[in-house]
């Protein structure tokens, strides 16, 4: 079955992308031809399927030291792993493919937990990370090979596990005379900075820090469950950002910490941005005052780690914007003033659809992980050696 497949002149892979924003999942339909960094990819259809609230706050619960338990992980490895291959096949459906035409699916899975360092108060607590969506049940009930499960391979071999997009930006996105930022603004902000003409090893690439983790659980909260985001960034633009607040965020440590580096719910999640609200409200500001002070703060997280550790290193004159943040009018407006050195724009732009990138990479990674290629780039994650991540789930 796998010689099959690579053996063929082009691959049809469907890659799926359930992130840390915890709205959905993404799902990329991708041709593509050849191999490795030369790898020819062509979107030929996306679609997103969205969690309902009742999924998502379940799965933040289970994101919570507090209140997670391990009957939970266990049943949701599985559950989720429905949810995947549904979203997969409604998805496929969509295009007007059959999933006969599907040649394999690659699945990152729901990330619920992720160590990116080992813990110094504790020798078991190490380096470690956990994406659940059982790879079985997905290949069970699509029919299809599956591959996914990529991180540990990064992490076995000394790195952080993430991020892994970059080496596909660095497929997509490089410039033999341009200096480029890809930007992804998801529920957690990550860039990848490629130098013109740039090797892989000269790429800069980490987690910036929030995305729209903050922006969305603060208009949960303020709205009473009846909005689960900020569309078009419209309640932001009615409020005014609260510079002292923005101070203070900036000053937690993790924005310091020169990269390789990595976050996610543990650092920025929902005990993270009650505790804000709740100090925001009692210093008298406004539901929209709040939410456009976590725009502008993660606005200004981003624009500060290019100033931090990307612009001392390498010029760059575009930012490409990516994620379901590149929809935030108001977010991308106040980087654009922070950043008036460079042109910011989406990743739309160079036809690459800012919502399917991410979808898109793990469509690349499986095409590699399928011929024994390394997909991981140690300049990103910290990784000893390249690698070739990815697991493989049978169909039956
Ligand atoms: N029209 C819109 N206006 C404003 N924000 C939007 C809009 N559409 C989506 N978003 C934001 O984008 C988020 C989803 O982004 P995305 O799907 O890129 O994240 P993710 O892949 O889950 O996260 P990550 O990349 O961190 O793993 C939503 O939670 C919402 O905050
Ligand atoms: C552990 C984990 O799931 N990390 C995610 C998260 O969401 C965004 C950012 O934090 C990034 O580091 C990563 O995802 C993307 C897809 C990546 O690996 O490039």
């Amino acid at each position: 079955m796998l010689a099959e497949l690579i053996n063929k002149p082009s691959r049809l892979i469907a890659g799926l992308m359930s992130g840390t924003s915890l709205d959905g999942v993404d799902v990329a339909i991708v041709r593509i031809e050849g191999k490795g960094l030369e790898s020819k990819v062509e979107l030929v259809h996306y679609g997103s399927t969205v969690y309902d609230d009742a999924l998502r706050e379940r799965l933040k619960e289970l994101c919570s030291v507090e209140r997670s338990d391990v009957a939970q992980v266990c049943g949701m490895n599985f559950y989720m792993g429905h949810v995947l291959a549904d979203a997969t096949k409604r998805v496929v459906a969509q295009s007007g493919l059959g999933m006969d035409d599907i040649d394999l699916v690659s699945s990152h899975g729901q990330t619920i937990w992720h160590i990116p360092e080992n813990d110094p108060n504790d020798e078991i607590l190490i380096r470690s990370t956990l994406q659940i969506g059982d790879l079985s049940v997905i290949a069970k009930e699509t029919g299809k090979p599956v591959i996914g499960d990529y991180r540990t391979a990064d992490m076995a071999v000394g790195g952080q596990g993430a991020p892994l997009v970059p080496y596909s930006d660095y497929i997509l996105l490089r410039h033999e005379t341009k200096g480029r930022i890809a930007q992804n603004i998801g529920g957690i902000g990550n860039c990848t900075a490629i130098p013109a003409g740039g090797r892989p090893e000269q790429v800069i690439a980490f987690d910036t820090g929030p995305g729209n983790m903050l922006i969305d659980q603060a208009v949960y909260t303020l709205s009473n469950g009846a909005r689960s985001y900020d569309a078009g960034g419209e309640w932001a633009a009615e409020g005014t950002a609260d510079n002292g607040f923005i101070e203070q965020m900036m000053s937690h440590p993790y924005f310091k910490r020169p990269p390789v580096k990595t976050t996610g719910r543990e650092l920025f999640g929902k005990a993270y941005a009650l505790d804000w609200i709740g100090r925001m409200q009692s210093r008298g500001l406004s539901d929209a005052d709040i939410v456009a002070t976590f725009t502008a703060f993660t606005a200004r997280s981003i624009a500060q780690s290019y100033r931090d550790f990307v612009l001392p290193v390498m010029d760059a004159e575009e930012v490409f914007v990516s994620g379901g943040g590149a929809h935030n009018q108001t977010l991308l407006r106040m980087l654009g003033e922070l950043l008036r050195q460079q042109r910011v724009t989406t990743s739309d732009e160079l036809g690459i659809s800012g919502d399917a990138k991410e979808a898109v990479a793990f469509a690349i990674f499986a095409n590699n992980t399928l011929f024994g290629i390394p997909n991981n780039l140690p300049s990103a994650t910290g990784a000893e050696r390249p690698a070739v991540m990815g697991k493989l789930a049978f169909p039956f």
